[in-house]
């Protein structure tokens, strides 16, 4: 059903991409031959510059669309003006996301790591579909290992990538796909090298106890951004619809769907009307 998916002719539409993980998604989809990339991000300057730099080799296959994910205004202008740019989407990576457990900031974060992806994935679904008249698609939603434990230090991210893990996996229930035609699934990366593990302790909710700081952040294995491209590269290849991946440690790819749905079979039992 997905063994013929390749990147080559694609268009795509990556959320955050002007660095980090979305930057590098944005380059390994170009050279696996895509026909198109947007850089949606709210930093224009740095995605102007990437875009630049992306079409000195893959000649104008890249554009950049200022977008904060946060503003519902904002996501349906980008939605609009990618598709009159490429006239279709193939490919939507939901990434744009930040770590901020602030008093002051939990509530954009939450907006940025959940709600824009909701939208940008309702608009992505209305325009794919195959049974509105779309040409089906593939939209990868990232979560993170977060998204799969408890951590008290950082509980508002946690909920925002859990969230995104329960909302793609409802989503993609039958008959999703085959009305739509539409592959969703979700990423869940654990900790990888970019700005976003820079200066974490200012990020978290209490960290006024050094210890804990210490014991929390000091032995992590940070993986490298490849490990988390390879992993996205043979989910967009491989992976069903419906389907959790994991990128740990600078692991291979690793499928999490089973062990998630036995959770589910588990406690559906105790909750089924
Ligand atoms: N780096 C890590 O350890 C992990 C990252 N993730 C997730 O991967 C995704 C990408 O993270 P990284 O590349 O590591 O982060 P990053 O901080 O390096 O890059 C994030 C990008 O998102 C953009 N962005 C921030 N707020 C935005 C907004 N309101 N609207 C549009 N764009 C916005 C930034 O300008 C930046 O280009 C995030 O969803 C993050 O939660 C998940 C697990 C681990
Ligand atoms: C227990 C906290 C370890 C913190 C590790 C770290 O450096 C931060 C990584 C996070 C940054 C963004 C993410 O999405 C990463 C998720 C880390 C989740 C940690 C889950 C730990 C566990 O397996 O219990």
């Amino acid at each position: 059903m997905t063994a013929q998916w390749e990147a080559k002719n694609k268009n795509c539409l990556i959320t955050g991409a002007a660095s980090g993980l979305g930057a590098a998604y944005a380059e390994a989809l170009l050279k696996e031959g895509a026909k198109k990339v947007a850089v949606v991000d709210i930093d224009e300057n740095t995605g102007q510059n990437f875009v630049a730099k992306l079409n000195e080799t893959y000649k104008n296959a890249a554009i950049f669309v200022k977008c904060d994910v946060s503003k519902e205004s904002e996501i349906e202008n980008c939605f609009k003006t990618v598709v009159k740019e490429f006239g279709r989407v193939d490919v939507l990576i939901n990434n744009a996301g930040i770590m901020s457990d602030l008093e002051t900031t939990w509530r954009l974060a939450t907006d940025i790591n959940y709600q824009g992806l909701v939208s940008f994935t309702l608009k992505a679904v209305k325009h794919m579909r195959k049974d509105e008249g779309g040409a089906g698609g593939v939209i990868v939603n990232i979560s993170s290992t977060a998204g799969l434990s408890k951590v008290n230090t950082f509980p508002i991210y946690c909920g925002s990538k859990a969230a995104v893990r329960y909302f793609t996996q409802s989503l993609a229930m039958p008959p999703f796909f085959e009305d739509t035609g539409i592959r969703v699934m979700a990423l869940c990366p654990g900790a990888t090298a970019t700005k976003l593990v820079e200066n974490l302790d200012k990020k978290v909710v209490d960290m006024k106890n050094s210890k804990m700081m210490e014991e929390l952040f000091g032995n992590v294995h940070i993986q490298s951004v490849e490990s988390t491209v390879a992993v996205m590269h043979k989910m967009l290849k491989d992976g069903n619809n419906g389907s959790i991946w994991l990128s740990n440690k600078d692991q291979p790819p690793y499928e999490l769907t089973s062990h998630i749905d036995k959770f589910f079979t588990d406690v559906e039992e105790l909750v089924s009307p």
